[in-house]
């Protein structure tokens, strides 16, 4: 996968050198490049920005420059984060980690003139992704949580696809609690049933923790499971 970012603050991607992103370009399953945004400008300031139309507060972020990165940059999938934006889900990043390449447009200020999306749309698919509802001071955070999401579910980026399988969002509903040694710890058990070998009963008892759980956290995602990701036993329940 190819990823290219375009921010006015490239020291805020230093993240992407580290841990497993960072292992997954030097493996070669990632290729990540971020850009400065003023490289296209073309005056002495390296101007990004103007008053909006029609009035308002602060400022917006000129369509030349960013049309001159994107003409050099496309096509791709152009990702904008913005709180506008549709919501980032798990589904969404299995979507875009099949992408081959991926532009992410750093937002700052009150945003991008909405003429870059829409000439970008008429040559590339454009999602605007919103992580959830607040605003950030621009899309560089939003960047690192998004590829992190994405990057992870690359084939080869985990060590253990297993990982994948049963962790929160994988099947719609939150994970259930994790436990390790000591069996015992400051009075506090480790649940028997994870200490009894009892494979059926182990997978029983986390997929019942997992319902309990999203009841109880997130109602919001029980009515969107499929009936058929209620096996015969949830039904009884
Ligand atoms: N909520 C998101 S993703 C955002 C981007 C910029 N500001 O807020």
């Amino acid at each position: 996968m190819r990823v290219d970012v375009v921010t006015i603050f490239p020291e805020y991607l230093a993240p992407l050198e580290l841990s497993l992103i960072g292992k997954a370009r030097a493996t070669g399953i990632l290729d990540v490049a971020v850009h400065d945004l003023r490289t296209w400008t073309s005056d002495v300031h390296r101007t990004v920005d103007d008053t909006p139309y029609g009035g308002g507060p602060g400022m917006v972020m000129r369509p030349e420059p960013w049309g001159e990165a994107l003409d050099e940059l496309g096509p791709g999938h152009l990702i904008v984060p913005s709180p506008a934006g549709v919501r980032f889900t798990q589904p969404l990043a299995h979507a875009l980690a099949g992408e081959p390449r991926l532009i992410f447009a750093c937002g700052r200020y009150e945003g991008i003139d909405q003429r870059v999306l829409d000439h970008a749309a008429e040559r590339m698919p454009v999602t605007e992704v919103s992580l959830g509802d607040y605003v950030l001071f621009g899309g560089e955070v939003a960047v690192l949580v998004v590829l992190e999401a994405v990057v992870r579910l690359l084939p080869g980026v985990l060590g253990n696809a297993d990982s994948l399988i049963e962790e929160s969002h994988a099947d719609g509903l939150l994970e259930a609690p994790v436990y390790t040694k000591p069996a015992q710890w400051r009075d506090l058990p480790v649940p028997e049933v994870l200490r009894s070998g009892d494979h059926g009963r182990i997978a029983r008892w986390r997929r019942d923790q997992s319902l309990l759980r999203t009841a109880r956290r997130r109602p919001d995602l029980l009515p969107a499971l499929p009936p058929q990701a209620l096996d015969r036993h949830d039904r009884a329940a």
